[in-house]
């Protein structure tokens, strides 16, 4: 089951058995390169419970992308400790899929729609397989049909993202990590693929977590918003969002405690980049 509400309050708290579905402990993470050391995260602890939706918001460059590299495997934290599922990883789990910002360079551009969100699952399942999961996922991302023998570059930069995302859920991950997957597409297309994934992660019972620049995209999202500091990123301040759902782009932002939520994210963000600021 998932564990939305129906009412107006937020998830029910986790019990302390409860095993987290991403755990991350004193993950620090320092940079070094021919122009010297840059220390990107300080130190943060995170637990992101089965089903939830968790955004990351923080001022501009202080780590949000490392954060989920880090989470992702793609990069290895300096130090610190993650869990999928109560196990430990060091390497890109084969449960947990990410979905970035640029679909124009995560997309191979010589392959297919079909081809593309194939790739995950080539090694793994037969051809009719292949096909029979990539045709319900174009379905399920609102891609018509006559788009799997397309090319990437045939198609909006809001289709190529709907592939994308249809990549990332080939292969049935229980996690999904978003690198501010809409920063790139125009306002209108941003809140219809805001409500594909709420819709993706309400249906396929996901766990998400969302990076996000937007502070009402991270308010509309999410169950949860971790807030971090300016660079080198730690955690500020971690807050629930007692929003009903099913979420909507109406209705929802017209909610009271959307505007007080929006307010205290922007109080914050905007405090830690004055110190940001300040210590440069
Ligand atoms: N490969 C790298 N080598 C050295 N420094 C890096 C590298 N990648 C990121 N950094 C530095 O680490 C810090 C955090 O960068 P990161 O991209 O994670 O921040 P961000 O919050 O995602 O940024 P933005 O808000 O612009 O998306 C920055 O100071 C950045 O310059």
């Amino acid at each position: 089951m998932h564990s939305q509400p129906t009412t107006d309050t937020k998830v029910a708290e986790p019990t302390t058995e409860t095993v987290p579905m991403l755990r991350v402990d004193g993950l620090s993470k320092q940079y070094r390169s021919k122009h010297g050391k840059v220390q990107a995260i300080e130190q943060i602890d995170l637990a992101v419970h089965p089903g939830e939706f968790v955004s990351i918001v923080g001022p501009s460059g202080c780590g949000k992308t490392t954060l989920l590299n880090c989470l992702s495997g793609l990069i290895q934290p300096t130090t610190g400790e993650l869990a999928l599922d109560g196990r430990a990883y060091s390497s890109p789990p084969e449960e947990l899929s990410i979905v970035f910002q640029d679909y124009s360079r995560s997309l191979f551009p010589w392959m297919s729609v079909e081809q593309n969100i194939a790739v995950p699952i080539r090694d793994s399942s037969s051809k009719a397989e292949r096909r029979e999961s990539v045709y319900r996922l174009l379905a399920q991302v609102g891609l018509p049909e006559k788009t799997g023998p397309m090319y990437p570059w045939q198609l909006s930069g809001g289709m190529q993202q709907r592939v994308a995302i249809a990549r990332a859920l080939v292969s049935r991950p229980k996690v999904l990590l978003m690198d501010e997957p809409f920063a790139s597409v125009d306002a209108q297309t941003r809140n219809v693929l805001e409500d594909l994934v709420l819709n993706v992660w309400q249906e396929w019972n996901k766990t998400i977590i969302f990076v996000t620049h937007d502070i009402d995209e991270a308010v509309y999202l999410s169950d949860r918003i971790v807030v971090l500091s300016g660079s080198p990123a730690s955690t500020i301040a971690d807050l629930e969002v007692p929003i009903s759902r099913p979420r909507d782009q109406l209705l929802s932002k017209q909610d009271p405690r959307f505007g007080e939520i929006r307010a205290e994210l922007y109080e914050l963000i905007m405090g830690a980049h004055k110190v940001d600021r300040e210590a440069s």
